[in-house]
């Protein structure tokens, strides 16, 4: 008899399977199907690496600037206007990306509209005759804070790498003509990265009015800083610089710093120390991640550092506002902050500090500062501002009530047209005052009211009678010719005493007067018998 024989090796196992016929269709199913993937994935593979060596990719984070200079840039290619997809905006982020009619800009005062890549559209377009792809996607990012991430990529038809030099040259200066005068305000989130607050129209440097000097000695000193970058690294002195503004309130700090920042075409990035949550880690990780060339400012360091403390000076008059910084720390008396002053002076010039930027810090408080943060290094201009000075006040006087600069015929017509019967009506003839030489403008709430009657008289003290605080905004002055003003800021000037009442004082009461130039010279003393009475009795009962 003989026996089967054993089955030995693979051979036989794979007869017995194919002698099954369902295994048989299944084993030639796979082998079928891997062989199609296979060709699938190296078509892939071929048709990748074709795009990578024929295409430059590259991708733009919305957190990153150059993002906004890609969008308003795309905004602004021709082909863009064929685009059928685009999202809408009118947000502040992009103005400037106003591909209105025929690039006309709006001076309707509604905000500007700016067609964006739409997200999850994929556009073609042809620029410089190279062909690109672009593409905008938003993730989801998990945990807390934003919880989706925007980026746009591109993708260019082309080898050389200098094309998206040119694209990023074009982009950047496509956003700052589209930033033209004005500067974006940065600001610290709860996670601890910056973003974007605001943009703020640029403050002319003249405008701010300090005693002669001081201006230019900033502004000269910060121009030459950021022009001496190669003498630092030569010297190995890193390359920072503090500024130290301090000094009473409402006498131009923040105000400067705003000129500043738009005459040196920086942007600014607030670093509230007092902010809750923010730690010393934190506050490291945002020095860190500052730009290269950019303004920090710490505004009222002290109170920041110290919790327990209030302002003690005369608060700013209800009719001022902290124009240029919307959340600067004004009354910190409790905060969460954790930020100690080892911190902060780490952080300032510790390893990971920025290079580059300009740091301004500003307090009422000079004295409480303490040393290691005021030396040089970290603080190394310190500029004192003072109250205000016979020569701030003429100066304030004349700018306040300078003619506006050439008009176009529109202006003409929105300008309230004075004659002789108005401006009678506007010299207060229910007062018993009298006009000046000067030819006086009438605020818009009156000059449709028949001049001289008494109906007008009795409407005024009616006027009179309502309660509120601060000054109303009414009418244009009147024009003036140079000797008129220089004569009124005299006048005005002369009534001020020196280095008793501040800057922001004595606009808030121009204000009050806005119209009224002559009234203005002529009533300073009133007011600040009263302005100086008050800020007395509020010194005595603090103390
Ligand atoms: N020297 C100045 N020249 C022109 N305007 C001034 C000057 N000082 C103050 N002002 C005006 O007063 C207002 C407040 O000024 P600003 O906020 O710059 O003062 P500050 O010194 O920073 O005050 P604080 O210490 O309270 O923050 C602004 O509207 C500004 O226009």
């Amino acid at each position: 008899m003989t026996e089967p024989a054993p089955l030995n090796g693979f051979g036989p196992l794979i007869s017995f399977i194919l002698s099954i016929s369902a295994l048989r269709d299944w084993a030639k199913l796979l082998i079928i199907g891997s062989f199609f993937e296979t060709c699938r994935r190296l078509l892939a593979t071929v048709w990748s690496s074709t795009i990578d060596s024929f295409f430059l990719t590259a991708s733009f984070e919305d957190h990153d600037d150059s993002y906004k200079w890609m969008m308003i840039w795309l905004s602004k290619q021709p082909s863009w206007k064929n685009v059928r997809n685009v999202n809408i905006s009118t947000g502040e982020r992009y103005s400037g990306n106003v591909p209105d009619s025929e690039g006309e800009s709006d001076t309707s005062g509604m905000p500007k509209v700016c067609y964006l890549p739409a997200l999850s559209g994929s556009y073609t377009l042809w620029y410089k005759y190279r062909w690109m792809r672009i593409t905008r996607v938003s993730e989801p990012i998990p945990g807390w804070g934003p919880n989706h991430r925007d980026s746009l990529n591109i993708s260019i038809f082309t080898r050389n790498h200098d094309i998206l030099n040119t694209i990023l040259q074009d982009a950047k200066k496509a956003y700052q003509d589209a930033q033209g005068s004005s500067i974006t305000v940065y600001i610290s989130d709860s996670a601890n990265c910056w973003r974007e607050l605001a943009t703020r129209r640029k403050r002319p440097l003249d405008s701010i009015i300090l005693d002669p000097g001081i201006r230019e000695l900033v502004v000269e000193d910060a121009q030459d800083f950021l022009a001496s970058k190669k003498w630092y690294a030569e010297r190995g002195i890193p390359f920072r610089r503090g500024y130290l503004l301090y000094g009473a309130p409402g006498s131009g700090k923040t105000s400067l710093i705003h000129s500043i920042a738009g005459e040196l075409e920086l942007d600014v990035y607030i670093i509230s120390l007092s902010r809750s949550g923010l730690d010393d880690t934190g506050l490291s990780e945002l020095i860190s991640d500052l730009p290269e060339r950019c303004i920090a400012l710490m505004e009222d360091i002290d109170a920041a550092l110290h919790n327990s403390l209030s302002r003690e000076d005369t608060p700013t008059p209800p009719n001022q506002t902290a124009e240029f910084i919307p959340s600067s720390p004004r009354t910190p008396t409790h905060t969460t902050s954790k930020v100690s002053l080892s911190g902060l002076l780490n952080a300032l010039d510790g390893i990971g500090a920025q290079e580059g930027r300009i740091l301004f810090a500003t307090t009422n408080k000079y004295s409480s500062l303490d040393p290691a943060l005021c030396r040089p290094g970290r603080m190394d201009l310190h500029v004192e501002f003072k109250l205000a000075s016979r020569y701030q006040a003429d100066e304030l006087f004349k700018r306040f009530y300078l003619p506006s600069s050439p008009k176009t015929p529109a202006d003409d017509d929105q300008e309230p047209k004075s004659n002789p019967a108005q401006s009678h009506l506007n010299g207060s003839i229910c007062d018993g005052g009298s006009t000046d030489l000067i030819d006086l403008g009438v605020p818009d709430d009156v000059a449709d009211s028949p001049p001289s009657s008494p109906s007008a008289c009795s409407e005024k003290s009616e006027r009179a009678a309502l309660t509120y605080t601060g000054t109303r905004h009414r009418g244009h002055a009147p024009k003036l010719s140079s000797d008129q003003l220089s004569a009124l800021a005299a006048q005005f000037a002369s009534a001020i005493p020196e280095r008793e009442v501040s800057m922001a004082a004595l606009q808030g009461y121009l204000m009050s007067q806005k119209s009224r130039p002559s009234e203005a010279a002529r009533e300073v003393s009133a007011w600040l018998q009263k302005e100086l009475a008050t800020k007395k009795a509020q010194n005595e009962t603090k103390s």
